[in-house]
């Protein structure tokens, strides 16, 4: 006999927890109710669940209680809350405290159903193993690489949308691909698509389809980005280049979770996991009135910096000795070595092209080495100011990217983690000139290095930077 998936289900409300069970009764999982957190608590001790959903108004506590506690003593278990009709802010709240997805009330069953899937799809191998040690798409042994891979697992467990930021050719597409391969929606369709290059005219078409007849040059009814992505996940590269008209169209979209082929009269039901990236600054792009704040706030719900090749440490050679092993197997020929100075120009050159101006920089050694050896004079580096290198990056005073594992600390513990973010992204910005930073952060020398010294950060030396 075949042991059935359990659910655990909390909600205060004898007809919703009726309703809940039934239908997960029929999709052949059992179900374990709950009216209170703390009776939610105390079947959690008892048994190893596959799933929770959750209300969010319960008698002793809410809903995002629960979240947090799962997320903390039963991390296995994916937890969905069920939000009131129409409040986004608290499924917001609920998806970064670390809720794997949510369901707002009116239940809509078949939407439920396929939250329920996905989430049963998390505890199969299917769901787990793609995530290895050494995925070869993600070199990198660096600390922020490492951290940048364990923020990729956990993403990949959730539903949330995440909006991947970092400058040009860091890698930000690969992460997005390895979010939705390391996840339950690996078996289905990852669709990129690059909002900048698809013409205005034709937006709306690309995105939602289009029925034939509908407009000249329609000969064929055609399958939208967000049909052809239905079960999967939809990457948004460079997103900052939608439209406005197009950002609306997209917002009620993500809101609805239904298509409208242009010409057609019936919504069509989708389900996407939306990731989004785009080199620019998309809280300054707000600012300017250029991107919209509430699709902003949408598809921003979790954000992972990506961070600059220069910022990875000994990377630079880990990554330029693999590449040039894969060029060289690829043509054919015995792989070079980068002699100490040709390490050396790799490692204090700033890469404003990242990870692809590493690629391209190592092809063309290549054809200019002479066979055995890479000298600094075949990589052709130019010279680079920092400021260049930097101004793909987004300005020190956007909002810092949010560390998911620190959302279930205190307000304090968060509001430090942001200061060091800003601090930290200020004196990486300024390759670690105090004065230039506190000048980016707004604030004086004697203050910067206060702040420094409250997070650790002290290296002790008292000198204003300009005066060395
Ligand atoms: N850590 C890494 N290990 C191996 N290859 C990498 C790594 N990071 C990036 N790459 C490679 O570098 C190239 C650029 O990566 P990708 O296209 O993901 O960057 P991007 O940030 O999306 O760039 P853009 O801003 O131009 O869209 C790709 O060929 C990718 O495979």
């Amino acid at each position: 006999m075949t042991m059935n998936p359990l659910a655990l289900i909390v909600d205060d409300e004898p007809d919703i927890r009726e309703l809940l069970e039934i239908t997960l009764n029929r999709m052949q999982i059992d179900c374990c109710l709950a009216e209170s957190v703390s009776q939610a608590h105390a079947l959690l001790e008892k048994h190893r669940f596959a799933l929770c959903l959750t209300d969010m108004n319960l008698p002793d506590g809410s809903g995002i209680d629960l979240v947090q506690h799962i997320q903390k003593h039963h991390p296995q278990t994916p937890v969905a809350v069920i939000t009131a009709y129409g409040s986004m802010e608290t499924a917001v709240i609920a998806l970064k405290a670390g809720a794997f997805d949510f369901v707002s009330k009116p239940v809509e069953l078949g939407h439920l159903r396929e939250l329920v899937r996905s989430a049963l799809q998390l505890a199969t191998p299917a769901g787990q193993a793609n995530a290895t040690e050494e995925d070869a798409r993600l070199l990198g042994q660096s600390a922020p690489i490492r951290e940048l891979k364990e923020t990729i697992r956990k993403l990949a467990r959730s539903q949330a949308p995440v909006y991947i930021s970092g400058e040009s050719g860091t890698g930000k597409e690969v992460v997005a691909r390895l979010i939705h391969d390391w996840g339950p929606r690996a078996a289905k369709p990852f669709i990129p698509v690059n909002c900048g290059a698809i013409p205005s005219e034709l937006m709306e078409s690309e995105f939602f389809g289009h029925k034939k007849g509908s407009f000249t040059g329609a000969t064929e009814d055609k399958q939208g980005l967000f049909q052809a992505a239905h079960e999967g996940t939809l990457f948004l590269d460079e997103v900052a280049d939608l439209p406005l008209a197009m950002q609306v169209k997209l917002l009620r979209t993500i809101q609805e979770k239904t298509v409208r082929p242009v010409g057609h009269s019936k919504e069509i039901p989708v389900n996407v996991r939306i990731l989004s990236a785009t080199h620019k600054d998309l809280a300054a792009e707000v600012a300017a009135g250029r991107f919209r704040q509430d699709l902003f706030y949408r598809i921003n719900v979790i954000q992972v910096r990506i961070p600059a090749l220069r910022e990875r440490g000994n990377d630079i050679i880990y990554l330029a000795e693999t590449f040039l092993g894969r060029l060289s197997a690829d043509w054919g020929i015995r792989q070079p070595s980068l002699n100490a100075a040709a390490k050396e120009a790799l490692k204090s050159y700033p890469f404003p092209g990242n990870v692809r101006e590493l690629q391209n920089t190592l092809e063309r050694a290549l054809t200019l080495c002479d066979g055995n050896t890479i000298l600094p004079e075949h990589l052709q580096l130019q010279e680079v100011s920092h400021d260049d290198a930097a101004a793909g990056t987004p300005t020190p005073l956007s909002v810092p990217a949010l560390d998911p594992s620190a959302a279930g600390n205190s307000l304090e513990d968060y509001l430090m983690s942001v200061e060091k973010s800003m601090i930290l992204k200020a004196l990486d910005e300024t390759r670690w000139n105090r004065t230039a930073a506190a000048r980016k952060l707004g604030m004086t020398f004697r203050s910067l290095r206060y702040r420094l010294k409250k997070l650790g950060l002290d290296d002790g030396s008292d000198t204003d930077d300009s005066e060395s």
